[in-house]
């Protein structure tokens, strides 16, 4: 089932789902989701002369990943082909028994943005802001302000709570993440956890 405006406003009310700040219920609250607003920080990838993005390797992030931060009253020009990482301007929490769909806006499609590339699910149990995979798919520059809303998330009901939820005891490595957030792939057990880091 998806949640109505009526049924976000009682998961709201009653405290288990949080977003904060909610600033404007009348212009963020839509019919069946809410719209969530573009916040100040970006993580721009850079051209680098490193072979690859290797999974086993923490200390490459660093070296093709740089944070933007815009000052107030500017814009992110966002140009054809980019692919950055934005973030939500709210932190929010799912409750174990709905799962959250991050989704772009009409009218940023009409001009080409997209806010993820894939997997825009959050976890019953995930706590944090949303990190964005925002991307110009058109021909012309487009200018990304800071507050504007920049996505909607709806919500579906799960039959029955998660019995794990998104968190540190099933060692989810995005939990409470706080601005934008490169890919932390290396943590995963496949790729050695938390123990493996390549030297090279
Ligand atoms: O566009 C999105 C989608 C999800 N998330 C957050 C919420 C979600 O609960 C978490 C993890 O997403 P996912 O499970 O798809 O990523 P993963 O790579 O499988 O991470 P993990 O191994 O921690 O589950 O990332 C975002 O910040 N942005």
């Amino acid at each position: 089932m998806i949640l109505s405006d009526a049924d976000i406003l009682e998961r709201l009310e009653e405290g288990d789902l949080v977003i904060d700040p909610l600033d404007d219920y009348e212009l963020q609250i839509q019919p069946a989701s809410v719209d969530l607003r573009l916040g100040r920080e970006f993580l721009e990838f850079q051209r680098t002369n490193i072979p690859c993005i290797h999974p086993t390797s923490e200390r490459e992030v660093d070296e093709y990943v740089t944070e933007t931060v815009v000052e107030d009253d500017d814009d992110f020009i966002l140009h054809p082909g980019d692919f950055v990482l934005g973030t939500t301007h709210e932190r929010v929490e799912i409750p174990a028994d709905l799962i959250a769909h991050v989704e772009g806006r009409s009218s940023l499609g009409r001009l080409a943005v997209v806010v993820h590339a894939t997997a825009g699910l959050c976890d019953p149990g995930y706590r944090g802001q949303i990190t964005l995979e925002l991307s110009n798919l058109g021909s012309a520059p487009v200018a990304l302000t800071p507050g504007m809303r920049i996505s909607q998330l709806t919500f579906t009901e799960l039959k029955t709570p998660a019995d794990r939820p998104y968190g540190s005891d099933r060692g989810s490595k995005y939990q409470d993440q706080d601005g934008p957030q490169a890919s932390r792939i290396q943590s995963d057990d496949e790729f050695g956890g938390d123990q493996l880091e390549r030297s090279d």
